[in-house]
């Protein structure tokens, strides 16, 4: 089968695909099943249905961890199989994946050396930081920009890129994403309620109401379990708790966006607040989040389209452009930055 290139944006809550020789996008769940510690049971979409409904044998695992590998053959292993799933797959192929950019060489090397050193038997394997990425899936013009502000809200992690001149000049990985949002849901409607509720409930919850929009009489029924009587039941949370929960980690978001601004040159700061801010990755799709942020920083905000797969549009761009090509980078070669 003729050779394939392949984008890759891997997340701590999904994995975003984009396969050139059918020239499609897909997504699937980061997550991977495991009985009794060997036998792979289910991965991506699948085990996640799974997720917190599982017996005891059976292990739903997230391999990745605040942005970064942390199950590095359960993530090799669900990648394979999830590409092998597609008709396209053929061994041999490129790949150019999107990094975080604020995490330590060997972290970022973990993301190469996934389809390097694997089957897939890659023939080039390029990385590009995941801001870099996102603002090509912006169409934004990197190469002259005087200053741009990204930011990834993504499942596990925050990235706050700052753009100028071509390349990166400041960035940092807060461990600050919706999985956090959805667990202060969770345990302040334990706190309040004595009622226990899992994290899909409470994402369903955080995702379902209109946090910034809805008025302050919203409710919205949960299935959980009575920590006093043990017994399984459905309740009514308001939308007022689910505020209070998610209001500190989106404070300390706004918080590290005034600081980053903060640490920014001036020039680069002046063109920021001309360009405004840009938000991708999945939670940039909640509802008047947009509103939120512009009010705290005082910057005009824009989202993306598709936020959650920005930086995987990004990647398509860079792979199909020659122009763009060069923003893409191999952990091999000589003048590879860290080595120099
Ligand atoms: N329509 C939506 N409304 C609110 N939140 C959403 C929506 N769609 C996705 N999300 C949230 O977006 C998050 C996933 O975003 P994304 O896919 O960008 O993360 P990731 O890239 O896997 O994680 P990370 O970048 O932290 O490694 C999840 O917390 C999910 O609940």
């Amino acid at each position: 089968m003729a050779k394939n290139v392949y984008g890759l944006d891997l997340g701590s809550y999904e994995i975003k695909v984009y396969d050139k020789k059918s020239d499609t996008i897909w997504k699937e769940k980061n997550v991977i099943a495991i009985k009794e510690d060997r036998e792979i049971f289910a991965v991506g979409d699948q085990a996640y249905e799974m997720y917190e409904k599982t017996p005891p044998d059976i292990q739903v695992q997230f391999p990745m961890e605040n942005g970064v590998i942390s199950r590095f053959n359960d993530m090799q292993y669900l990648l394979q199989n999830l590409l092998k799933k597609e008709r396209h797959f053929a061994r041999g192929s490129a790949y150019v994946i999107a990094v975080p950019t604020d995490v330590t060489e060997v972290e970022k090397k973990a993301f190469f050396d996934l389809v390097v050193h694997s089957t897939a038997r890659a023939r080039e394997v390029n990385i590009v930081e995941r801001g870099i990425a996102d603002a090509i899936g912006l169409n934004l013009d990197v190469e002259n920009t005087k200053g741009l502000f990204i930011v990834n809200f993504g499942g596990a992690t925050t990235e706050l890129s700052i753009i100028a001149g071509g390349g990166l000049v400041l960035n940092q990985l807060l461990k600050v994403g919706g999985s956090d949002l959805d667990q202060a849901v969770a345990q302040l409607v334990r706190y309040n309620h004595d009622f226990l509720i899992g994290h899909q409930t409470a994402e369903t919850l955080r995702r379902n109401f209109g946090v910034f929009s809805d008025d302050d009489n919203a409710v919205m029924t949960a299935a959980g379990r009575d920590l006093i009587t043990g017994i399984p039941q459905r309740r009514e949370i308001s939308i007022n708790l689910v505020r209070a929960a998610v209001k500190e980690p989106l404070e300390q978001c706004v918080q590290a966006i005034m600081a980053l601004m903060d640490r920014t040159p001036p020039e680069i700061r002046k063109s920021i607040r001309r360009n405004g801010i840009f938000l991708t990755g999945g939670v940039a799709n909640l509802p008047g989040l947009e509103l939120y942020l512009e009010e705290m920083t005082g910057i005009r905000t824009h989202t993306a389209i598709d936020p959650d797969i920005c930086a995987v549009t990004g990647l398509k761009n860079i792979i199909g452009s020659k122009d763009l090509k060069k923003l893409a980078y191999s952990m091999i070669e000589d003048n590879y930055r860290w080595m120099r």
